[in-house]
């Protein structure tokens, strides 16, 4: 716990602060990188996913912020990303290109007054190594969640979340792409079409969503509905990141009547928080082991909203055993109302499946 908490007792004021800050910076390197991307500027790691300029950048600028604003903090960070590719022979072009979209966006903020080296960067990205766990504090990171999404020019997040003694305790989402107008009444801060929604939210103080570039943060909910014919579901964009089959038979046992809405990244956490849709289920394929990075900031988001967030056999996630998540198969997010049913349908549609 924090020594000094604040006058609205929000224990982790000033990590929330920090963490706002560098979700924003971050964007904003992302926000560029999209509007004129190349395909020099994407890499393909040794899993075959994609990674690009703006994951290293949005990664390198997120620790300089924490590092800048809380100097006091012995700094541990878990996120994604890695040097081992920008060092290899033929990745000098990318790496000054993140050195230079870096260096442009500290000096367009005007908050710091520093410059990195290409070195700098490499340091920084390896920053990341840690391996979080059950005891101290660990920033956990995804520079660019669904960096399919973003290359595609849709929806993707910079979720940074704040490991406490295994237990996440802070999380922001910055989803540059995603409307600040929610579809649910109830939530609805923006009267316009203004794009670009940070939402946050510490242990015990519930969640709010503000405009990415600043606005009077607005608390939300997650929607009240408990008959599953009036809910909404959403899932993966990538076809290949939860099985559509389970999905559409978990939506058929439930009667859910609406199509899934597809979509990209954490944002669906962040969606779902505010009420825009019931439900959101994730099943990988049986091999596939989540990663802390890709659910930290989301899942306290919904939760602080009022939601829950389970596993297959109805478990809180387990973010304390490293960079994995232990969990068993599959994810859920949705109203306490529509959790047992969700969880209902799931097992049954799992025992199914072959
Ligand atoms: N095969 C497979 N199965 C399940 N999940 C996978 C798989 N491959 C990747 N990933 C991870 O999915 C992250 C993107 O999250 P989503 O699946 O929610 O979004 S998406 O709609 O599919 O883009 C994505 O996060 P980023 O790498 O940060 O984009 C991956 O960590
Ligand atoms: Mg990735
Ligand atoms: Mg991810
Ligand atoms: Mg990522």
């Amino acid at each position: 716990m924090s020594e000094a908490p604040d006058v609205a007792g929000n224990p982790y004021a000033a990590e929330l602060a920090a963490a706002k800050k560098a979700v924003a910076l971050a964007a904003r390197l992302c926000q560029r990188v999209q509007r004129s991307m190349l395909q020099s500027d994407i890499q393909s790691k040794a899993d075959r996913t994609p990674v690009t300029v703006a994951d290293y950048g949005s990664q390198v600028l997120v620790s300089l912020v924490l590092k800048k604003e809380l100097p006091s903090y012995s700094f541990s960070i878990v996120a994604e990303e890695d040097s081992k590719d920008l060092r290899k022979d033929g990745a000098q072009e990318i790496l000054e290109h993140i050195t230079t979209l870096v260096n442009e966006t500290i000096v367009n903020d005007g908050s710091y007054n520093m410059s990195l080296s290409k070195e700098d960067v490499l340091a920084t990205i390896d920053g990341g190594k840690s391996d979080g766990g059950p005891s101290g504090r660990h920033w956990i990171l995804d520079p660019i969640d669904g960096t399919k999404g973003f290359i595609r020019g849709d929806q993707y997040a910079v979720a940074l979340g704040l490991l406490d003694e295994g237990k996440v305790v802070l999380g922001v989402l910055g989803c540059p792409n995603l409307p600040l107008k929610s579809t649910n009444k109830q939530n609805d801060v923006s009267s316009g079409d203004q794009l670009g929604s940070l939402f946050f939210a510490t242990i015990g103080c519930g969640a709010k969503v503000e405009a990415l570039e600043g606005s009077e943060p607005q608390k939300i909910s997650v929607c009240s509905i408990s008959n599953p014919v009036d809910a909404s579901f959403f899932e993966s964009f990538e076809a290949a990141h939860s099985k559509r089959d389970l999905t559409s038979s978990i939506a058929e046992k439930l009667g859910v009547q609406a199509p899934p809405v597809r979509m990209d990244s954490q944002a669906k956490y962040g969606s779902l928080a505010r009420g825009d849709g019931a439900i959101f289920v994730r099943i990988p394929n049986k091999d596939y082991i989540e990663t802390v990075w890709d659910h930290a900031a989301g899942s306290i988001v919904v939760t602080e909203a009022g939601g829950m967030v389970k596993d297959a056999s109805g478990n809180d996630l387990d973010f304390s055993k490293g960079r994995y998540l232990n969990r068993d198969r599959g994810i859920i997010a949705t109203n306490k109302y529509l959790m047992p049913l969700v969880l209902k349908a799931l097992q049954e549609a799992i025992k199914e499946e072959h």
